[in-house]
């Protein structure tokens, strides 16, 4: 099977159960959004998928290869990580050497051209770098690795709304050029919702949900108008949370849409992802 199987994986840290008998697939040629809450686990999986640290009960499977230390599997996958993992003294043209040298798939004069498209100077060492350049060349690295399995934990940390979009563009175009499977932990929901094909929700260590972006669309809708109408068309459905403008109020639904009553002046829409997450991971909630 071409995909990332995630095999009944737990991992303890004393008292904490970041993962708890974890299992699901990341297939081969999809882009994933990886989302959950702070502390939900998305790291400790990133991380046991990386071999940066190992399950306590079991196993990750990449095209059907124990990926626990085991080096046909580092061909495959690449983790770009929000720990800083590099060498901070070395120029970034020697980072790109060395990393052609662990990679026989790093594309060198790629990530030379994704550098010079975000203006990153090569001749800068890491140290030197601001927070957001240190996340381009992250991504960098990542953009130019042709692994058919590639991890972006939080890409677009301190980056700003020009070098967002020159990220997710890059990307698409990878994906374009490429077909391999791309995965997002992230919590710019709004912002990757565009761009995922299927969304995995974890939280406290455990999946809440794997299903297309798609199909989740189809989970809840919204409605908006005037506020008295849509409190009347609100009265027997389920309602997840509101927005107010003035005299204007926006409700977001979770169940089938139904038809709105005749002459209504209301409006309907897609829901909201982040709204939809925020609510299905509420203490308490669903
Ligand atoms: N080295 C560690 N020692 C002790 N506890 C840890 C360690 N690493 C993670 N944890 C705990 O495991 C749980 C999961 O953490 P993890 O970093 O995987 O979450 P996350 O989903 O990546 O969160 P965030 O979105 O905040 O980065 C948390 O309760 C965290 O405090």
């Amino acid at each position: 099977m071409n995909a990332i199987q995630i095999k009944n994986v737990t991992k303890r840290y004393q008292d904490v159960t970041a993962l708890d008998n974890v299992s699901f697939t990341f297939e081969h040629g999809k882009i994933y959004g990886f989302l959950g809450r702070n502390g939900a686990g998305k790291s400790t999986l990133i991380n046991i998928i990386a071999n940066r640290i190992f399950a306590d009960e079991g196993e990750v499977l990449v095209d059907n290869l124990p990926a626990k230390e085991n080096m046909e599997v580092h061909e495959k996958v690449f983790c770009m990580s929000e720990a800083d993992l590099y060498d901070t003294g070395l120029k970034l043209k020697n980072h790109f050497k060395w990393t052609a040298r662990f990679y026989d798939s790093f594309d060198i004069e790629k990530a030379f051209s994704v550098a010079k498209k975000f203006n990153l100077d090569t001749e800068k060492k890491y140290k030197e770098l601001s927070k957001g350049y240190q996340s381009i060349f992250k991504l960098t690295i990542a953009l130019a690795l042709n692994v058919p399995y590639v991890v972006f934990d939080e890409p677009v940390l301190g980056l700003d709304a020009n070098h967002r979009e020159l990220f997710y563009e890059l990307l698409l175009q990878d994906y374009e050029d490429n077909q391999r499977t791309i995965i997002i932990a992230t919590h710019l929901i709004e912002e990757v919702a565009n761009i995922i094909e299927e969304v995995v929700l974890i939280n406290e260590g455990k999946v809440l949900l794997q299903e297309t972006v798609e199909e989740l669309m189809n989970t809840g809708y919204c409605i908006s108008g005037l506020s008295e109408e849509v409190d009347i068309y609100c009265k027997d459905k389920k309602v997840i949370g509101y927005d107010e403008l003035g005299s204007l109020k926006l409700a977001y639904i979770l169940g089938e849409r139904e038809r709105l009553p005749k002459n209504s002046g209301l409006q309907i829409s897609n829901i909201n992802l982040q709204k939809l997450f925020v609510k299905l991971t509420e203490k308490g909630g669903n």
